[in-house]
């Protein structure tokens, strides 16, 4: 008999490892929702992610970014894709970890690149070019990955079929 698949899971990463898309393909193979924390948080807001970050500054979007991973109304299983940043900040790793089962979708930071061709709806890049992109993701991984390194799975992210995610979270 198959086991019963329950619980949030979480899938975390930078951006462009393709958490909103791998947690819509998850979800669907679970038949469960799946939840886009950057929806979310552009839904509470009423305005874009970039509009978000103009008027209050990045500072301003980690907190409504908090708040919106802690207050969300979550279904007893469900698939939530986070935004990059997320678990970098405030106590949002340890909470994730409490409240469900995490995925950490690893990618190489020039890979990264070839994901990230359309950066206007991601504000921390929308100016770069891929040499200043490259550089720019080189640094930040390597502060971001001890938070990162934290989740209850590390999967190497590039060529990772949805059926391989959902037999990592539940074996
Ligand atoms: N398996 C894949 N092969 C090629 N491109 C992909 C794949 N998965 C995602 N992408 C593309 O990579 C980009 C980043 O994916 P996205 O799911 O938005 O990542 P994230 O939410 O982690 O930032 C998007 O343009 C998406 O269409
Ligand atoms: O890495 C980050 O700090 C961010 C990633 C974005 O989400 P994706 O990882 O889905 O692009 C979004 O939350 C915001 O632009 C900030
Ligand atoms: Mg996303």
């Amino acid at each position: 008999m198959e086991q019963q698949k329950k619980g949030i899971i979480f899938l975390i990463g930078f951006m462009g490892c393709g958490k909103s898309t791998k947690a819509k393909q998850l979800a669907q193979r679970l038949s469960c929702p799946v939840i886009d924390l950057d929806d979310e948080i552009v839904k509470a807001a009423g305005q874009s992610i970039t509009d978000y970050f103009a008027a209050h500054g990045e500072a301003g979007f980690r907190i409504l970014e908090r708040e919106t991973l802690h207050e969300f109304a979550y279904p007893e299983t469900c698939v939530v894709a986070t935004g990059g940043g997320l678990p970098c900040f405030f106590d949002n790793m340890d909470w994730i970890n409490l409240h469900g089962k995490s995925v950490y979708l690893k990618m190489e930071p020039a890979q990264l690149v070839s994901r990230l061709q359309k950066r206007e709806k991601r504000p921390l890049i929308k100016d770069m070019d891929d040499p200043t992109l490259l550089q720019f993701i080189e640094q930040k991984l390597g502060e971001r990955e001890p938070f990162y390194s934290q989740a209850t799975y590390i999967l190497n992210a590039f060529d990772l079929s949805a059926e391989e995610l959902e037999k990592t979270v539940f074996p």
